[in-house]
């Protein structure tokens, strides 16, 4: 017989494969879907668009999706990952020629709208344009990729902005991404984070449940 190869197509498949993942991860406890869009442009990688953001609601996620845009530009997109489930959409400001104008058109598109900050990227940028947020997302890592450690001066930053957003009087989610794990879970909550981005310490780390029942031990005693 020749040598016949079967090549199940994975963009047909609909992801079904990253559809189960997600279904365990938020099993064993997690509260949002995390997405890093990556363009290989505004970072140096690529990885996952639209697509798979509605086959994973077509699989049936109901949990909230979070989309971190590192793309440039960024417009396009808004429409596509809106249409496709996105809960939240959040983006660099550097990557946006018109940062009001972006946050209105997620907005305008039905979903949560956020600013992500680079580790050298002060958060200037935020005071005007606070009534338009509902998530600020600081990098503690430079993005691109997993599995990199946490930048420790991220700790005066997240205390800065939640002084921020404070006085704003909103109810603005502060996350922060890159490097997290039960270690500086803690650490990263007192200084006024709450929300908490983990790849490789919830995919690297075993059993999903015990590692995030982990990360919520270390939280309650903050
Ligand atoms: O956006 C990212 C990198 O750009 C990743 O979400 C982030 O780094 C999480 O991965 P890890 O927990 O392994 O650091």
């Amino acid at each position: 017989m020749a040598d016949y190869w079967i090549a199940p197509s994975i963009l047909s498949a609909n992801f079904a494969c990253l559809g189960a993942e997600v279904d365990a991860v938020l099993e064993a406890g997690a509260d949002i879907v995390h997405f890093d869009v990556m363009d290989n442009h505004y970072v140096p990688n690529l990885t996952i668009g639209p697509m798979v953001c509605k086959a994973l609601r077509k699989h049936g996620v109901k949990a909230p999706i979070d989309v971190h845009l590192m793309v440039k530009p960024v417009d396009r997109l808004i429409g596509d990952f809106a249409e496709a489930g996105a809960s939240i959409i959040t983006f660099h400001p550097d990557a946006s020629t018109h940062v009001d104008r972006s946050l209105q058109m997620i907005r305008d598109a039905g979903c949560k709208a956020g600013l992500v900050l680079n580790p050298a990227v002060g958060p200037d940028v935020l005071k005007y344009v606070m009534d338009k947020l509902d998530m600020i997302l600081l990098m503690s890592v430079n993005p691109g990729f997993g599995g990199q450690s946490f930048i420790p001066s991220t700790i005066g930053k997240v205390k800065e902005v939640r002084a921020l957003i404070e006085a704003s009087g909103r109810d603005i989610r502060l996350e922060v991404d890159g490097g997290i794990s039960a270690k500086n879970i803690a650490e990263i909550a007192a200084a006024g984070a709450d929300t908490f981005v983990a790849g490789s310490a919830i995919f690297n780390g075993g059993d999903y449940t015990e590692v995030i029942d982990k990360m919520r031990s270390e939280l309650a005693g903050v």
